[in-house]
């Protein structure tokens, strides 16, 4: 049975237009909030595979997305590499010793050593490849390295991003030394992802906006197509979805290029301005501003005009970044409904 969700990736015709949602695993639904409680906590329910499983298939169940992600986060693969991670209540993740110098970095493991300690990324896309219905798709994913190496640096989120910022100008090839140890283990974690089961894969670069455009396709966007291409070189059935939040400018600049099938566009970035750039090119996935989440009638409204702009075009339907916490479940339902009956052939 074809997956409505992989034809679309690649535009071979299908009944309606499939949607899921960034973060779509998550605190918005009770059913995640027992299960997280039973593991103790985030990081032990990335461990689990039984448990990390049952809440990767919840939003299918729940909500009716046309697709599964795998339930991790993107900082196993450092915390893997050797750094002692935690989730701090409130304020999110924190690495205990960020890394400061080359024999910080040094004292890492990488490529195979490291992409094998993730076996329970393994073992959670076995368990779903047995359980997930034929027609739907699973997502494996990855952090992209600028992403990973800015919360490695800085050991926690940040507003300035200044301590990578000053390796990025005054010792550019630190970080480009941290970029290439971090995409040598991507690769890898992406292709045992592939061999597991993953159906699809999608890089998360969720920080590009914070580099200068001039800069990005040195420090970011070269080593996402480099995975991509590793990707797609081996495993030219598995699509590969490039997500770079925040970057409009970059793509009016075409510092989009790149062999891969779907490119993610943020709600910061006009639908319009991607399709005129990137719609010959690449399948367009997105993208609903989350927030309209909170209300049904700004959700039908965004979904019908990304519609009659997408209509005939290669699209996904998703939202432009993560879903929040707080939207009622019942409203996450009502987007995923009216994707389908407003794409509806
Ligand atoms: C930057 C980033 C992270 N993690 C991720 C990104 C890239 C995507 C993006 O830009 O949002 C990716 C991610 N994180 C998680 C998933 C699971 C699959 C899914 O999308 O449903 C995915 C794909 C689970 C998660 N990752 C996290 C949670 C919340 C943990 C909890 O309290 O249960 C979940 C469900 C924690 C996390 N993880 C991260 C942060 C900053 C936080 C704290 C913020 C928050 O609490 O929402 C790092």
């Amino acid at each position: 049975m074809s997956k409505i969700f992989v034809d679309a990736c690649f535009r071979r015709p299908t009944p309606y237009t499939p949607v899921w949602m960034m973060r779509q695993a998550g605190r918005y639904l009770k059913e995640y909030m027992e299960v997280r409680a039973k593991a103790g906590n985030f990081l032990n329910l990335c461990h689990n595979p039984e448990l990390a499983a049952e809440v990767t298939i919840q939003p299918l169940d729940i909500v009716g997305v046309d697709a599964a992600i795998l339930f991790s986060d993107i900082l196993v693969i450092p915390n893997e590499m050797g750094m002692d991670l935690d989730f701090v209540k409130g304020e999110g993740p924190k690495f205990s010793k960020p890394i400061k110098s080359e024999a910080d970095l040094d004292s890492l493991i990488g490529g195979e050593e490291a992409a094998s300690k993730l076996t329970y990324v393994y073992e959670t896309i076995k368990i779903l490849k047995q359980r997930l219905p034929e027609d739907k798709a699973l997502i494996g994913f990855t952090g992209a390295p600028w992403t990973l190496a800015t919360y490695m640096i800085e050991g926690e989120g940040t507003k300035t991003y200044n301590l990578s910022k000053k390796i990025m100008y005054a010792n550019p090839e630190f970080l480009h030394k941290i970029l290439r140890k971090l995409t040598d283990v991507i690769k890898l974690y992406l292709e045992k992802q592939i061999l597991a089961g993953a159906d699809v894969v999608q890089i998360f670069d969720s920080w590009a906006a914070a580099i200068e455009p001039a800069r990005y396709d040195e420090f970011s966007w070269k080593y996402m197509v480099e995975i991509a291409e590793y990707i797609k070189n081996k495993y030219p059935h598995i699509p590969v979805i490039m997500f770079p939040k925040g970057i409009p400018s970059f793509i009016e600049r075409g510092l989009v290029y790149g062999n891969f099938d779907v490119f993610g566009v943020d709600w910061g970035t006009p639908m319009s301005l991607a399709k005129e750039k990137l719609g010959s090119k690449y399948v367009l996935q997105g993208n609903m501003e989350p927030c309209r989440l909170y209300s049904k009638e700004a959700t039908t409204a965004c979904v019908e005009a990304i519609q009659n702009l997408m209509q005939g075009e290669g699209h996904i339907f998703n939202l432009g970044h993560g879903i929040l916490p707080d939207v009622p479940v019942e409203n996450a339902i009502h987007f995923v409904n009216e994707c389908k009956r407003i794409s509806k052939k």
